[in-house]
C-alpha cells in the first residue's frame, strides 16, 4: 500500500464519540467535485471566524483534508475513488464534513456519497427545511415551511442491487423470478432490466426511532411517515406499518379516532406529539398547499431524496438546503445539493448550503455559540441583499456577489 497521503494537523485532537468533545478538535473534510472547490474554502473561512468570534481563540477546528472522488484519482491514483485511509480517517475521528461528489448516470461508478453512507452505516440523513427571511421563494407564505425530514439512508432502492439490461445477472435473476417464484408480470423480461428494493423491520425502526426522538427533543407538533404504501406493499407499507408500531411500542402512541393516526404526550413538555402519515405523490401536493401541517417527516431513501429538494425549493432552493448523515457513532455533514459542473471553479454558486451543514455540525458539536453566530451572518447577509446568483435573479434591488463574497458578507455582519 502506498504511503498515506493524509497530514494529520499538529495540536488537534480527536473527537471520540461518548466522551467531550476536545476544544481542538480535527475535522476531516472532502474538498468535493465540481464547485466543491469553490464552496469548501468558503466553508472553512466561515466557521474558523464564527469559532474565533464566538471563543476568543479558546476553541478551534483543526481540519485535515481526505480525499475521495476526482480529487482522489488525482492523488492516489486512476481508480481510487474512495481510499481505504479515508474510510479509515472518517471512522477514527468520527465528525467529519464533505462537499458533493459526481456520481455518473446509467454506468460508470456508484455512487460515492452512497457508498459513503452504507460504510459508515449513516443511517439517517437529517435535511431541515426552513425559510430566512428575505429569501426569494415561489410561495406567498415561505415561512410556513419548517420541516426535519429524516431520511433513511442506507436501504432502499439506493442499495445499488441491480442489473443492466440483457446481462447475464439480469436474465439470471428474471428466470429464477418466473421459474422459482411464479412472476408472470414482468412486461419485457427478454429487455428489462432489474432492481431491488430491500426495506427493513431494523432499518425502519431506527430511522423513525430517530425522527420520533427528535420530535421529542425538539418541541415538534407532529412525525409524518411518508411512503407509497399503496402500491409497494411489503416495503413502502411496510415503512408505514413498522413506523406506527414503534410510535406506539416504543414511545406509548395511542390510536387516534380507531387510529392509524396516533400521539403521545411529550415527556419533556407535556404537549401532544401526532404520528401520522401520508402517500408520497399526495404529501408532495399538500407541502406546497398545506406546509404548516408538516413537521418532522420520516421517510424512505428515494422518497427523502425528493422531497428534499422539493422543500428546499419552497424557501429559496437547494443552494442553502444542508443535511447531516448520522449514525449511532459517526456523523458526516453535506449539502443537500450536488456539483453543478456546469458552474464549477466561477466563485459564483451559493456557499450556503455547506455552511449551514458546517453549522449542523457546530451544534452537534455543542458549539451553539458560534452556530448561532454563522446564523446571524446569513440572515443579517440577505437582509442586506448581499447574495450570490441564484438568489440576485429572483429578488428586487440584490448586489449579486461571488461565493467567496457572500462567505465575506456573513463574516462582517457576525
Ligand atoms: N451529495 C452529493 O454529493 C450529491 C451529488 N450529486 C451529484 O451531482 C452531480 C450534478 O447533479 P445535478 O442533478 O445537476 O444537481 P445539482 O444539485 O448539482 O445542481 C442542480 C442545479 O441546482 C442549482 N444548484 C446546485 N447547487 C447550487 C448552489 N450551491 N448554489 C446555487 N444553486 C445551486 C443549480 O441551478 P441553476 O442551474 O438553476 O443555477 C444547478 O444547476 C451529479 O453527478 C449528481 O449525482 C447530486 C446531489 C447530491
Ligand atoms: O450520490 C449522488 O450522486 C446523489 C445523492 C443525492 O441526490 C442526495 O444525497 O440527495
Ligand atoms: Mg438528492
Amino acid at each position: 500500500m502506498s504511503a498515506s497521503k493524509i497530514t494529520v494537523p499538529a495540536g488537534g485532537q480527536k473527537i471520540i464519540p461518548g466522551q467531550p468533545v476536545p476544544d481542538n478538535p480535527i475535522i476531516p473534510f472532502i474538498e468535493g467535485d465540481g464547485i466543491g472547490i469553490d464552496i469548501t474554502p468558503v466553508m472553512i473561512k466561515v466557521i474558523d471566524a464564527a469559532v474565533a468570534k464566538a471563543y476568543g481563540g479558546k476553541k478551534k477546528i483543526h481540519w485535515m483534508e481526505v480525499y475521495a472522488g476526482e480529487k482522489s484519482t488525482r492523488i492516489y491514483g486512476p481508480d481510487e475513488w474512495l481510499p481505504k485511509e479515508t474510510f479509515d480517517a472518517l471512522k477514527e475521528f468520527s465528525v467529519s464534513i464533505k462537499g458533493p461528489m459526481t456520481t455518473p448516470v446509467g454506468g460508470g461508478i456508484r455512487s460515492l456519497n452512497v457508498a459513503l453512507r452504507q460504510e459508515l452505516d449513516l443511517y439517517q440523513c437529517v435535511r431541515p427545511v426552513r425559510y430566512f427571511k428575505g429569501v426569494p421563494s415561489p410561495l406567498k407564505n415561505p415561512e410556513l415551511t419548517d420541516m426535519v425530514i429524516y431520511r433513511e439512508n442506507t436501504e432502499d432502492i439506493y442499495a445499488g442491487i441491480e442489473w443492466q439490461a440483457l446481462s447475464d445477472g439480469a436474465r439470471k435473476v428474471i428466470a429464477f423470478l418466473q421459474n422459482e417464484m411464479g412472476v408472470r408480470k414482468i412486461r419485457f423480461p427478454e429487455t428489462s432490466g432489474i432492481g431491488i428494493k430491500p426495506v427493513s423491520i431494523e432499518g425502519t425502526s431506527r430511522i423513525v426511532r430517530a425522527a420520533i426522538r427528535y420530535a421529542i427533543d425538539n418541541d415538534r407538533k407532529s412525525v409524518t411517515l411518508v411512503h407509497k404504501g399503496n402500491i409497494m406493499k411489503f416495503t413502502e407499507g411496510l415503512f408505514r406499518d413498522i413506523g406506527y408500531k414503534v410510535a406506539q411500542e416504543e414511545f406509548g402512541a395511542q390510536p387516534i379516532d380507531g387510529g392509524p393516526w396516533c400521539s403521545f404526550e411529550n415527556p419533556g413538555t407535556g404537549r401532544e406529539i401526532i404520528v401520522k402519515d401520508a402517500i408520497a405523490d399526495a404529501f408532495l401536493q399538500q407541502i406546497l398547499l398545506r406546509p404548516a401541517e408538516y413537521d418532522v417527516i420520516a421517510t424512505l431513501n428515494l422518497n427523502g431524496d425528493y422531497v428534499s429538494d422539493a422543500l428546499a425549493a419552497q424557501v429559496g432552493g437547494i443552494g442553502i438546503a444542508p443535511g447531516a448523515n448520522i449514525s449511532d457513532q459517526y456523523a458526516c455533514f453535506e449539502a443537500t445539493h450536488g456539483t453543478a459542473p456546469k458552474y464549477a471553479g466561477q466563485d459564483k454558486v451559493n456557499p450556503g448550503s455547506l455552511i449551514l451543514s458546517a453549522e449542523m455540525m457546530l451544534r452537534h458539536l455543542g458549539w451553539k455559540e458560534a452556530a448561532d453566530l454563522v446564523i446571524k451572518g446569513m440572515e443579517a447577509a440577505i437582509a442586506d441583499k448581499q447574495v450570490t446568483y441564484d438568489f440576485a435573479r429572483l429578488m428586487e434591488g440584490a448586489n449579486e456577489i461571488s461565493c467567496s463574497a457572500f462567505g465575506d458578507a456573513m463574516i462582517a455582519r457576525m
